[in-house]
């Protein structure tokens, strides 16, 4: 059983995925920083200091979801960015959404984002 955020990080995206049933969805969204669960979808809002940042982000974000072949959808603005993972083949959220939810929260530490 996965118990910490960085056993989650260490892990790497399945595509025989099955939705998760509530309980563990919460257990495992006590791992995350900063993460809720919104209709559905798991979901946090990042603030920047500038677009530059921003973009920085959204390209990070991307080279993650190549790697892992799992995408969020991204709401991006002038100095933020809104990241939602859900999993579109078990339509619904899978151990693959709190994977790259904990690859993401590495990204904005190792970068110096509070
Ligand atoms: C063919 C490809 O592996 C699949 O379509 C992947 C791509 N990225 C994905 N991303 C997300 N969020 N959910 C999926 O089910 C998914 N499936």
């Amino acid at each position: 059983m996965i118990s910490s955020a960085q056993q989650l990080r260490e892990q790497h995206c399945l595509h025989s995925t099955v939705p998760l049933q509530a309980p563990e969805a919460a257990r495992l969204l006590h791992l995350l920083d900063g993460w809720a669960i919104d209709a559905g979808r798991l979901t946090r809002a990042f603030g920047f200091a500038d677009y530059y940042q921003t973009m920085s982000f959204v390209n990070a974000i991307a080279y993650i979801a190549h790697c892992e072949d799992h995408h969020p959808e991204l709401v991006v603005g002038y100095k933020n960015c809104v990241v939602r993972f859900e999993t579109h083949s078990a339509q619904g959220l899978t151990l693959n959404d709190f994977i790259c939810a904990a690859k993401t929260d590495v990204l904005v530490r190792v970068a110096g984002h509070p």
